[in-house]
Order: C-alpha cells, then sequence, then structure tokens
C-alpha cells in the first residue's frame, strides 16, 4: 500500500501519483485529504508550494468518481438514501439544515437564524408519537406542524412546538411548558388526531397536555417537524424501539396504517430523487484568481485522473481568453463533473443559463483572500445561495477554501457565513518547502524593467496569454502577467548563475531548456 492509499486514496490515483514520482503526502496533504474525504467543510492555509492543490484535488476527484460510479450502478438516489418512508425531508427544510442520509438526523450550524425540517410523512385521525433525542448542544424546538406552517415551528398558526427552554409555542405565543431539556434529552412527540390534543414526555415523564386542536384544525394531517439554531437532533419514528414507551393507546407514526398517512407535497418528489449526471451541471467547482492558476490547477487534475476508468471523469477548465462557444459546445455535448475556472467567465456562463450549480456538492475558492480582495465576494455569495445544501441523493455541499492566511478578516467572515463547522488547517509559516527548494527574492516590475520585451525570444512561459494580443508597449493586465513571467525567468536563471546552484536536468539551466515560466 502507497503512503497515499494509507491516506485514503484510491490505488488508480495512487498510481498517477506514484508517475509524478511523489512518494509521501506533505503535510497539508497529509491533514487535508481525510478531512475532505471524510465529508467536511475545510479552511486550509500553507506556504507556497506546500502542495495545497493536491490536498483538495485528489479527494474531490475520487468522491466525484466514486458518485458517478455509484450513478452509473444505479446505487444512489431516494431508493437507498431516503429510507425508511419516514425520514425528515431533504427538500421540505430550511436551507442550512442539513438531514443525514438516512434521513433520521439533523443538524443546523447556523448560530444567528432557525432553520426547520419537516418530516416527509404525516398523520391524520388516531394517536401517534415519535422520539427525537437532542444529540448536540445548541436550541431546538420539536413537534408538528401542518404542510401549511412555515419551517419556524410554532411561529404561524400551523405548527406546534416544544422548546429546549422549557416553553411551548404556537403563533409565535410562547407559554411556560414542562421543563427545559437538553443534549442526550429525549423528548417523546404525541399526537392525538381524535380528541384533539398535542402533548410531550421529557425522558419518559408525561408533561400534559400542550395544545387543544379544534375541529377544523383537525381537518388536515399533522407531520413531525422541528426547527434548531446551531444544534442537532435526531429522530425515530418507530422502526426501532423507543427508549421510552408511549402512552396506553398511542402507536409509533411509522405503524399508521396507509389510509392515515399523507405525503408531504411540500417535499413533491422527495422519496423517488435520484442523483442523475447532467452535462451541465458538475459535481465540483473550483474558483482560481487568475487564469494561470486555474490552469495549473486543471492540469493537476488531468494528471491525476488519469487510470480512473469507467465512468471517465470530464473536466473542463472556463477561462476568459479561450472562445466562450467552445465552452458552451463542450457542457452542452461532452459536459463537465468536475469545472476549474476564473470569477468572469463562470459567471458569464451561469448567468446565460450554460452551466447549472444544480449538483454541485463541491464548491473550492482556491486563494480566496485574492478572490476577496479583487471584490468577488457578492459574487461568491451568490454561487453559494444557488447551489443546493444537500443534493438530491442526500449528499451535503463541502466547502473547501484555501487562503495565504485564515485570519484575514474578509476570510473569516465568508467562512462564519458560508462554511459548515468548518475544519482550520492553517500551516502557514510552518516549513513545508523542501530544503532543496532555494527562494529568491526580487522586485518585478515590467513597467520599470522593459527588458522583457527583449527576453521574449529566450524565455518560454507558460503560453497562457498565447491567445491574447500581448504586444511589448502594452499595459494591459495580459500584458503585464506575460512580462512579470519572462522578468521572472529571467531573474531566476541570474540568480542560479550567480549563486553556482545545481538545477535538475528538466529544470532552468541552461537557459534555454524546456522550463516555462508561470507566475506563482
Ligand atoms: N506530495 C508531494 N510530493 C512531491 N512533490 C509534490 C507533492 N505535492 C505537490 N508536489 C509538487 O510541489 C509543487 C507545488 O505544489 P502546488 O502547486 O500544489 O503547491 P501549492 O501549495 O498549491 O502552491 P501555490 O500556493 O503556489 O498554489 C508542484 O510542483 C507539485 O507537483
Amino acid at each position: 500500500m502507497t503512503a497515499f492509499e494509507e491516506f485514503g486514496c484510491l490505488p488508480e490515483i495512487s498510481k498517477a501519483i506514484d508517475e509524478l514520482e511523489w512518494t509521501l503526502p506533505t503535510d497539508i496533504q497529509a491533514e487535508g485529504i481525510p478531512l475532505v474525504l471524510g465529508g467536511g467543510d475545510v479552511l486550509m492555509a500553507a506556504e507556497t508550494g506546500s502542495g495545497k492543490t493536491a490536498a483538495f484535488c485528489l479527494p474531490i476527484i475520487q468522491i466525484v468518481w466514486e458518485t458517478l460510479k455509484d450513478i452509473e450502478s444505479g446505487k444512489t438516489g431516494g431508493g437507498t438514501s431516503v429510507s425508511p418512508a419516514w425520514t425528515m425531508s431533504i427538500m421540505d427544510r430550511g436551507s442550512a439544515l442539513a438531514v443525514a442520509s438516512d434521513g433520521l438526523r439533523v443538524q443546523s450550524r447556523e448560530f444567528k437564524e432557525w432553520h426547520g425540517v419537516r418530516c416527509t410523512r404525516g398523520v391524520s385521525t388516531g394517536k401517534w408519537g415519535y422520539e427525537a433525542t437532542v444529540t448536540d448542544e445548541g436550541l431546538c424546538r420539536v413537534g408538528w406542524s401542518t404542510l401549511q406552517a412555515n419551517l419556524d415551528l410554532g411561529t404561524d398558526r400551523f405548527g406546534f412546538g416544544f422548546g429546549g427552554t422549557g416553553k411551548k409555542s404556537n403563533n409565535k405565543q410562547f407559554d411556560n411548558y414542562g421543563e427545559p431539556f437538553g443534549k442526550s434529552d429525549v423528548i417523546t412527540c404525541l399526537y392525538d388526531g381524535d380528541n384533539g390534543e398535542i402533548r410531550f414526555l421529557k425522558n419518559g415523564t408525561d408533561l400534559g397536555p400542550a395544545f387543544k386542536l379544534n375541529k377544523q384544525q383537525l381537518n388536515t394531517a399533522y407531520f413531525p417537524a422541528v426547527v434548531l439554531k446551531n444544534a442537532e437532533m435526531s429522530f425515530n419514528f418507530g422502526d426501532k424501539p423507543f427508549k421510552h414507551s408511549l402512552p396506553p393507546n398511542y402507536s409509533p407514526v411509522i405503524s399508521a396504517p396507509k389510509e392515515k398517512v399523507s405525503t408531504n407535497t411540500n417535499a413533491q418528489n422527495s422519496s423517488s430523487q435520484t442523483a442523475k449526471i447532467i452535462n451541465n451541471a458538475p459535481q465540483a467547482i473550483i474558483i482560481e484568481p487568475s487564469r494561470e492558476l486555474a490552469e495549473q490547477t486543471y492540469n493537476q487534475i488531468r494528471n491525476f485522473k488519469k487510470f480512473l476508468e469507467s465512468p471517465k471523469i470530464r473536466d473542463l477548465l472556463v477561462i476568459g481568453g479561450v472562445n466562450v462557444k467552445e465552452q458552451i459546445s463542450f457542457l452542452q455535448q461532452t459536459g463537465a463533473d468536475i469545472i476549474v475556472g476564473t470569477p468572469g467567465r463562470l459567471e458569464d456562463l451561469i448567468q446565460g443559463g450554460y452551466l447549472s450549480l444544480a449538483n454541485c456538492r463541491f464548491f473550492v475558492l482556491d486563494e480566496a483572500d485574492g478572490l476577496l480582495k479583487q471584490g468577488y465576494t457578492d459574487f461568491i455569495e451568490r454561487l453559494h445561495r444557488q447551489m443546493p445544501k444537500i443534493t438530491a441523493d442526500g449528499k451535503r455541499l463541502q466547502m473547501i477554501v484555501c487562503s495565504a492566511t485564515l485570519h484575514a478578516f474578509e476570510v473569516k467572515k465568508m467562512a462564519e457565513k458560508l462554511m459548515h463547522f468548518p475544519t482550520w488547517v492553517d500551516l502557514k509559516g510552518e516549513d513545508a518547502v523542501p530544503e532543496t527548494v532555494h527562494h529568491v527574492v526580487v522586485k518585478v516590475d515590467p513597467q520599470q524593467d522593459k527588458s522583457w520585451i527583449t527576453l521574449r525570444r529566450r524565455i518560454p512561459t507558460d503560453g497562457v496569454h498565447a491567445q491574447d494580443n500581448v504586444k511589448p508597449g502594452m499595459n494591459t493586465p495580459e500584458a503585464l502577467s506575460e512580462a512579470v513571467k519572462l522578468l521572472k525567468g529571467e531573474y531566476c536563471v541570474r540568480a542560479i548563475d550567480e549563486h553556482k546552484w545545481s538545477a535538475p536536468s528538466s529544470s532552468v539551466a541552461p537557459r534555454t531548456t524546456a522550463t516555462t515560466w508561470k507566475s506563482t
């Protein structure tokens, strides 16, 4: 087993890494890969050249490929992920609320707003109950609601909740009831559709009637419902034994006969949702602040995925300076599972309806501090809003943010707003760059040093601006980017000559070799 396989990478990916002659993961890879594979949101900072790109690309490639394989073999979708039939709905829920793949555990890490969810099924006549257990600290309110109720349970006429602070609420009226509850407490929620009553038990102790329902209110079905603020709860609708027995004559909701059960129509198709491959709806979107970085990341992805067959992962580079029609026709005809791009062109394709975010489950911001400084905060937030927080097959949107520093105010603010309990991997300042790498600091200013005009013949660059109209004397961003590369190449060659460093055979000496100069 290779070192990368020990960190959870597939043998096919590990083989591609072997070909690159990487023997061990770098520190950021050793920390980042298992975190992303484990399903978490990750914020990472490490020195330039520490291998950040592979730290997020490798696990994303792996999960995207496994998902494609599952779709191909018909393994994903409602049939398996939304079972049993009584589950919390992945459709009828607040945007920041996550429903686990079995539909029996829900979590919201939003600590400023309440986010709720309703069950896929409800009951009408009869006496029914279910159990809700508080599995993490936070605020929660649990109970019953009709399909008309909003998801903030207890704040309109149609929802009836019991909250952890020891209050019952309906129609925004909060009254003392029972006693407070918290982590590990089990709340039994009881609905009596025959006598028009809702009551609760705490750890098996009956807290007495909470709400009386009149005839008109009983004309409709009641659904288990919960609303959370930075909290987590798990549910048992009766497919396992209850922790505390129900009072006499009550039965678990799961045993309600068909004629007494209503389906959650707010959650249309939720029980038959199937993950599908849609050509223009990728599973991963990676945003880079410059064309050069986008191209580098894209090339790394191509290297890493080369041994992953049936299905093949489809990738697309979406950057400016390339004919947009080609990108559109690639999306329509071949399709893409992973897209690496820069904000401007991504925005054009999304706005034009050519690129859909409906299947996106990885949202990566590389060099996020750079993106935010360039004014893309609104763009990032808009994309995030459009992405489903849980995909059709029940997978949570994962966000990965790389930044030169995790302590920048804008990065922290964005992480707080958009990310879901991210793990911080902060290796900034730690020496992650091998000793064989020499650092050279030179001031590069192509507007002062015009020597790049003559260097064009002998310093080869990465060609990112090959299609652009880059001419000596021009001050366009493309011309200056090209000029910086030429000057960096020249200064490095001079530094090597000056210090008589040895350079690997494929590297910089002599100055006419194939090394291409990039902007990083
Ligand atoms: N585990 C590894 N073993 C050997 N070489 C590696 C390893 N991981 C990455 N590299 C190489 O190290 C170099 C830097 O990697 P990479 O570009 O991913 O770093 P980065 O942290 O993303 O840099 P930047 O901040 O410039 O984007 C690349 O040439 C890459 O091929």
